[in-house]
């Protein structure tokens, strides 16, 4: 169900991960989603919209009400506050040697920040009650308080990236030529069918619209995410209609955050320089700290990992190539970029043979490791991270988003 997916992890259980020999954990970086959340505004009132349209169909009667208020949208659900806080206590029994050298808590040496939207700084803080759970002096449970910074959403490169890019609402979110060709080759091609045989199938008049179908899409996505039921809207659909409505929805966010238009590649350069930044100052001894743990959006771990070129497919994703790609691409949000999907990266340094020593990243994405393309192994020499990135390094974000 595209980026509207649980988490496939939901376990406070974690294993220490093995560090290589004669190297160390120097630093930890997190890219995090916010957890499970309620619809936004737009899609509940695709979801009123729908109890109007279904509301005299017979099969629909036990469920076909909106559930979800405009006053809730966005926010994050006690489900998603349990995803952090797990997350957060998976992080400290994986990285336990590395969390234990730097506890008790300190801002300067413990990083937190989130984007300035609630759900996003609501999910820092559980993922800090569950890393630092016993490790304060607050409470029974001795909790420790933490400091979680954000930046106005229109100035925040680097976890609102699109917010902060005048180019991008221009020339991206409007404007885009090709995205709405796309929109539409689709509405005509499988959209219209699918609404039509529903109609059909459940005696609905008047018709469903063609939209219609993506509604029910994501109602079905959100009963699956609320209430655990396949049984209410997602009934509607065979199977083939949902691995549809998948792909338009990859396809938008392909076009909107992604490899679809080529200003995507680059926005999240701030991100990816300032982790660096980061890496080469503590190196240098320039700067204390050793986890800089940050918690964003969806679209904040896309154009992060479009930066770094992963999940690129061969050929662009477009409807003519739904037939190939249905089942088969790399670029699949419900596998990537779901509720409290993560990005960690490792810094290691390393003893080589003459002596010297020499810095590695290890990226892992929901808490698998992944290798950046251009990289010969997980463990990326920090010199070839860099050299991959080119002129995105270092990049002049302002310059690359003005008008
Ligand atoms: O289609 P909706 O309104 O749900 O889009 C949301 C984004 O949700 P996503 O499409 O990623 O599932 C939301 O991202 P999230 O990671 O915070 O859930 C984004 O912040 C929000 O603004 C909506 O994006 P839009 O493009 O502004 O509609």
């Amino acid at each position: 169900m595209g980026t509207k997916t649980l988490p496939v992890i939901f376990t406070d259980k974690a294993n220490p991960i093995k560090i290589p020999d004669k190297c160390e954990l120097q630093q930890l970086y997190l890219v995090s989603r916010h957890g499970t959340r309620y619809p936004t505004d737009g899609d509940i009132n695709k979801f009123i919209e729908l109890e109007k349209v279904f509301k005299n169909v017979s099969y629909a009667k036990e469920w076909y009400k909106n559930p979800f208020p405009l006053l809730k949208q966005g926010l994050l659900t006690s489900r998603g506050e349990k995803e952090l806080y797990f997350m957060g206590k998976r992080s400290k029994k994986r990285y336990n040697k590395f969390w234990n050298k730097i506890l008790p808590y300190d801002p300067n040496i413990i990083n937190f920040q989130s984007s300035a939207v609630s759900r996003t700084g609501i999910s820092g803080f559980a993922y800090s009650l569950g890393l630092l759970n016993g490790e304060g002096i607050l409470g029974i449970d001795n909790s420790q308080s933490v400091y979680i910074s954000s930046i106005p959403v229109k100035q925040d490169e680097e976890l609102a990236m699109h917010q902060a890019c005048p180019r991008w609402a221009k020339t991206v979110d409007k404007n885009n030529t090709i995205l709405e060709q796309q929109k539409t080759e689709f509405t005509t091609n499988y959209m219209t069918e699918i609404s039509q045989r529903i109609t059909k199938s459940f005696n609905i008049t008047p018709e469903l619209l063609p939209e219609h179908a993506d509604s029910i899409y994501r109602a079905c996505a959100f009963a699956i995410a609320f209430f655990g039921k396949t049984n209410t809207w997602c009934s509607l659909f065979n199977k083939n209609d949902i691995l549809e409505l998948e792909y338009f929805n990859d396809l938008v966010d392909y076009y909107s955050f992604s490899y679809g238009s080529k200003l995507n590649e680059e926005l999240g350069c701030s991100l990816i320089s300032n982790i660096i930044k980061n890496i080469e100052d503590y190196s240098n001894g320039n700067s204390t700290l050793k986890a800089d743990l940050k918690f964003a959006h969806a679209e904040t771990l896309r154009f992060l990992a479009t930066t770094l070129g992963l999940f690129k497919d061969q050929t662009p994703l477009t409807v003519d190539t739904l037939p190939e790609k249905l089942l088969n691409r790399k670029f699949k949000d419900s596998t990537q970029f779901y509720f409290s999907s993560n990005m960690y990266f490792e810094v290691y340094t390393c003893a080589e043979r003459n002596e010297r020593t020499t810095t590695y990243i290890r990226t892992l994405l929901n808490e698998e490791p992944i290798i950046i393309p251009g990289c010969d192994s997980k463990y990326c020499e920090l010199s070839k991270f860099k050299e991959l990135l080119g002129d995105k390094l270092n990049c002049n974000f302002k310059k690359i988003c003005e008008l």
